[in-house]
């Protein structure tokens, strides 16, 4: 698979601040990369430099095996890019939006193409309603559909899911899992919220305080990923002896007091209830866990 991207040694300051310090990273073509880190980790700085919005203060950026910067121009125009919020025209229809982005592009016979990118983004039915009147799911597929329109290979989306809603991230992930699979769109993703891009992204690099702090895929994390069970009880003494003396298991550091966290899988955990009930053992609540996401990411970058 060859790289569509490529930063190299990024780094952006504002007077003695660094917005992003030293920032390497490859996207290769049909990945969908999610960019997460909290809010002023750097990821919208980030895309500012590789769609040219900002200059860095150093490093290299090379878009579809660009050398020189106007290359690397050259190159953007097989992108498309949503950064910070939609821009259309408030008083236009989506059709009337992608009609004029269109013209633009110089593009002749438009209708059939502007039916099929409103398809993809699923704003068919909005018939006269205008830009102004749209949610905010709509108004970002309608940044999704003006960025689609000249049919770019790699599509940047700065949060594109800030404010929606579990329907609206659902819809979401269904359309640029289609775009990609379908058309073979490569896709950086950026967001706060991990949970959020984990089923759709197929890599991911967290960046905090400017920096990459580290990349996975989905595959290496969920391999790292661990089961455990959730063990709620006033008698937790008692409990951690069992479970570890008696039943073998070890048990790992829980935040709550009166939680055990204990190192099994979830078919296990009629055999554990079994012997804390022989022992007289109070149970509040017991359940299987898998690592929490929020909690993975919070870890990494506190
Ligand atoms: N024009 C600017 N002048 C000074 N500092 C800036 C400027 N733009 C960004 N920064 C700083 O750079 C850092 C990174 O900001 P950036 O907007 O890239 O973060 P982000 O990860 O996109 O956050 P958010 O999720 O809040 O958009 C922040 O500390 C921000 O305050």
């Amino acid at each position: 698979m060859q790289n569509i991207l490529e930063v190299k040694n990024l780094s952006k300051q504002y007077g003695q601040q660094y917005a992003l310090r030293d920032v390497s990273l490859s996207i290769r073509k049909g990945e969908i990369y999610g960019l997460i880190g909290k809010n002023g980790a750097g990821k919208t700085t980030l895309i500012k430099v590789i769609t040219q919005l900002i200059h860095a203060s150093s490093g290299s950026v090379s878009v579809f095996g660009s050398q020189t910067s106007k290359e690397w121009t050259e190159a953007l125009r097989k992108t498309g890019s949503v950064i910070e919020t939609p821009v259309a025209y408030n008083q236009m229809t989506a059709y009337e939006n992608l009609s004029y982005c269109c013209k633009v592009h110089q593009i002749d016979q438009p209708d059939q193409l502007i039916k099929e990118t409103l398809a993809y983004v699923g704003l068919t039915d909005t018939g006269k309603k205008k830009f102004r009147n749209f949610s905010l799911g709509m108004k970002q597929r309608l940044g999704i559909a003006i960025a689609l329109i000249h049919k770019p290979e790699l599509m940047i989306l700065d949060e594109p899911i800030n404010g929606l809603d579990p329907l609206g991230i659902k819809e979401f992930r269904n359309m640029i899992q289609r775009l990609n699979q379908e058309l073979g769109i490569t896709f950086i993703i950026s967001s706060h919220i991990l949970s959020e891009l984990y089923l759709v992204a197929s890599k991911f690099g967290i960046i905090d305080q400017g920096q990459l702090v580290t990349e996975f895929t989905k595959e290496d994390f969920d391999q790292a990923s661990e089961d455990y069970i959730v063990l709620k009880t006033s008698e937790p003494e008692q409990a951690a002896s069992l479970i570890q003396e008696k039943l073998h298991y070890q048990l790992k550091d829980a935040d709550k007091a009166g939680e055990l966290h204990i190192m099994a899988q979830e078919q296990e955990l009629n055999a554990i209830v079994r012997e804390l009930v022989l022992a007289n053992i109070s149970i509040s609540g017991i359940y299987a866990a898998h690592k929490d996401l929020e909690k993975y990411f919070t870890d990494l970058v506190q």
